[in-house]
């Protein structure tokens, strides 16, 4: 049995395809025999729907959505609530036992606002992820979402890939980032299996790596650096890809620790 517990990130369109959501929890069954298994999970495309039909405009800026005060009861709703618990119901659909919770759960991962211009938009600031180990010690498979809360009760919107870095780093695990690509793409849309921060300065420089990439690789840098472990980006739709990578790190693109 591996020791570290393995982190996966999935972006929210894998929610939007029911087969691959389904296979994808087979998955992490058969994986959670080996190693203790996290999901952080995003919703991003099920908030802009939300929003979009509900009349409201919604911008980004550097990858993170400005989140108005009022949009706050939407992205919650969106985020962790049917978001999550749709991953929680196909999870029992195939026989494991998951428990969603938010960042803001069990009250030890503390979250701030980096910067006021984009809203009630949080980043985990410091805190131990007690409530997520407590889960995993006793046997479930726990299902994240980004929705955080600052120290007077505000509930704060943390970009997916950022809440998967910092539960990733308070447990020392191992973590995976699965999105609707297979890997992070060079300007010809070749995998680029390996990724340096040299290579990818330079690639976003380009503006070869654009969009919810740019946050996607600098997480993925800073705790394999902190973790002086590789991270890999991965295809959701190809869930075998996961002990693939773990076995080998043949597939996908795999980001390396700065020395
Ligand atoms: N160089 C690149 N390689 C791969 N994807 C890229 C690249 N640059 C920008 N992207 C975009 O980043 C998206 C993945 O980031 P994001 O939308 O945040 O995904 P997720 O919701 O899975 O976290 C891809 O769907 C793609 O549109
Ligand atoms: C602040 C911020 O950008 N929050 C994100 C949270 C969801 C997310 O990150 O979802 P994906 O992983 O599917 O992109 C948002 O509102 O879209």
């Amino acid at each position: 049995m591996a020791d570290k517990i393995l982190v996966i990130k999935v972006g929210g369109a894998l929610l939007e395809d029911a087969d691959c959501l389904r296979a994808f929890f087979l998955e992490l069954k058969k994986i959670r025999e080996q190693q203790p298994v996290v999901v952080v999970h995003g919703g991003g495309a099920l908030v802009q729907k939300l929003l979009t039909d509900l009349g409201l405009s919604s911008q980004k800026k550097d990858g993170l959505r400005i989140t108005p005060v009022e949009h706050i009861p939407y992205v919650v709703g969106g985020l962790a609530g049917s978001a999550n618990k749709q991953m929680v119901a196909t999870a029992k659909a195939v026989g494991d036992q998951a428990v969603g919770i938010s960042l803001a759960d069990g009250g030890d991962i503390h979250c701030h606002v980096p910067d006021p211009d984009l809203g009630c938009v949080g980043q985990v600031a410091n805190g131990h992820a007690g409530l997520i180990e407590t889960l995993v010690k006793t046997g479930y498979l726990p299902l994240v979402s980004s929705i955080g809360c600052d120290e007077n009760g505000q509930l704060l919107n943390v970009n997916a890939d950022q809440a998967a870095e910092a539960v990733a780093k308070m447990l020392a695990g191992q973590l995976l980032l699965l999105s609707d690509v297979d890997g992070i793409l060079d300007a010809e849309k070749k995998v680029i299996p390996q990724m340096t921060k040299a290579l990818a300065n330079q690639l976003i420089a380009d503006k070869v790596i654009t969009d919810g990439m740019v946050v996607k690789v600098n997480t993925a840098l800073d705790v394999a650096t902190e973790l002086q472990a590789p991270i890999g980006i991965l295809n959701w739709r190809y869930p075998n890809l996961i002990s693939q990578w773990l076995n080998d790190q043949s597939c996908g693109t795999t980001v390396q620790p700065n020395e």
